[in-house]
């Protein structure tokens, strides 16, 4: 099948999810498909179109156009699908608020300042989730000064769960394996360089399939600046660059055999800023990332703004969401494609490490049972706690494998954001093992 689950129109790009639309409510959008081969300015030019546009949702629901609710009148197929996979039709009746994130390093950015600049004193911040805050989802933000500065992004306060569950230290190097169109992306990389006037040490490696969508990403790298992050367009199941790691291999140059007998492939970077071009990367196990982010691709059914972009807003008919529902086949490929994106993100993680997966469905088959099976697969596999955040709800929180709070399950009933789930594994450090530059 093909390697992503959804249509090829509504694959070929997603946004910088200003706005509460997250990174998966943006695939489904057919303003989308116009944009093949972007250019980064296209891009931009695009997405902001796309970003003006009221979620149609929310509008619906202003205007008290349709007053039923949706999930009383659900397409056949995609009640089907829900009840196959537990997953109760209702969270498509959740009023999800739209969520952004306050970056500016170095100064405070106060609620009636954020109140000011969006015009509204609607806003709140997210008690579990640091930085982010909450509006009503008509709430433009792209007007906002704040917004068009690149201090206000939007991003489902859900998703920064999948960024936290990583533990970040400020010189590890992530990869991010299925990074478009970027919002996590961009998270990690100004989490880890906060303060672009000093170095940086640690980096963010990207890989999609997608080059449409990783023109976006490449887009919001440029517009936030970022220095420490790369991109590859590759199959994130194969995909072997090693971390960008220099320095070491000055110390050793000799091509280290452990990797010479590895295989690790090399595909062309698709972006990289200067500041990751000029060193040559080392090889070697201190290659290996620490960290690694598996953000798979998966069947969008907890991103309620996604699903609802299908329901017209004055008559609430479906409109093509029959195409996203797969078959028992299809279905069948994409829950092989994420055990492979699992296995390979593990290959390239260092003992000791943490990888963290994550899905925006709520479906166990694309979850739990995706990373149980892989425990069952690697002995050096081990779920690990997630320091879960204070005022996350009790409920979200999720033992596998007899671990306490190894996964999160962001369920819109439950937690009023978008659907995810994201659950933590350590590999474990072999006994004896000491991972050095001796190692070169
Ligand atoms: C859920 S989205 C990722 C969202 C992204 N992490 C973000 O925060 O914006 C899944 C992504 O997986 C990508 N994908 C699908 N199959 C892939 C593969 N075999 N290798 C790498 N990426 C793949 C899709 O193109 C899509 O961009």
């Amino acid at each position: 099948m093909d390697s992503t689950c959804l249509p090829t129109d509504d694959r070929v790009a997603s946004t910088e999810q200003q706005q509460r639309d997250d990174e998966q409510a943006h695939l489904a959008n057919p303003a989308l498909s116009a944009m093949s081969e972007t250019t980064d300015t296209h891009a931009l030019h695009n997405l902001s179109s796309i970003l003006s546009a009221p979620a149609r949702h929310s509008t619906e629901r202003s205007l008290g156009v349709v007053t039923r609710p949706v999930s009383s009148d659900l397409p056949t197929a995609l009640r089907a699908y829900l009840s196959a996979h537990d997953i109760p039709p209702e969270i498509y009746d959740v009023q999800i608020p739209r969520f952004f994130r306050v970056h500016l390093p170095g100064r405070i950015v106060t609620l009636e300042e954020l109140q000011r600049d969006v015009g509204t004193t609607a806003i709140a911040p997210v008690v579990w989730a640091p930085g982010f805050y909450s509006c009503p989802a008509h709430v433009r933000l792209v007007d906002s000064a704040l917004y068009q500065a690149g201090t206000v992004l939007g991003m489902d306060a859900s998703s920064s769960l999948a960024v936290h569950a990583l533990s970040l230290t400020p010189a590890d190097h992530v990869l991010d394996l299925c990074c478009a169109p970027g919002a996590k992306l961009v998270y990690l990389a100004q989490a880890l360089h906060a303060t672009q006037s000093v170095p940086f040490e640690g980096t963010v490696t990207g890989v999609d399939v997608s080059k449409d969508r990783l023109a976006i990403c490449r887009s919001l790298l440029k517009k936030h600046k970022i220095v420490n992050a790369r991109l590859f367009c590759a199959d994130g199941t194969t995909f072997g660059a090693l971390a960008p790691v220099w320095g070491v291999a000055v110390l050793n140059k000799r091509t280290p055999p452990l990797i010479r007998q590895a295989d690790f492939s090399s595909p062309r970077v698709f972006h990289a800023p200067q500041t990751l071009r000029a060193n040559r990367p080392c090889l070697g196990p201190m290659a290996l990332y620490d960290k690694v982010l598996v953000d798979a691709e998966c069947t969008h059914d907890g991103s309620v703004v996604h699903i609802l972009k299908y329901r017209e807003a004055t008559t609430g008919q479906w409109r093509g969401v029959g195409k996203l529902w797969l078959d028992d086949q299809q279905l069948a490929d994409l829950e092989s494609l994420q055990r492979r994106l699992l296995c390979n993100g593990w290959r390239l993680l260092k003992p000791g490490g943490v990888l963290v997966y994550s899905t925006c469905s709520l479906s166990r088959r694309q979850n739990e049972a995706i990373v149980e099976w892989f425990l069952d697969e690697a002995l050096d596999a081990r779920p690990d706690p997630i320091d879960v955040p204070v005022g996350l709800p009790d409920a979200c929180r999720v033992e596998i494998a007899g671990v306490q709070d190894a996964a999160l399950r962001m369920d819109p009933l439950r937690s009023q954001t978008s659907g995810l789930f994201v659950a933590r594994l350590r590999k474990i450090v072999p006994d004896g093992y000491v991972l050095s530059t001796k190692d070169f």
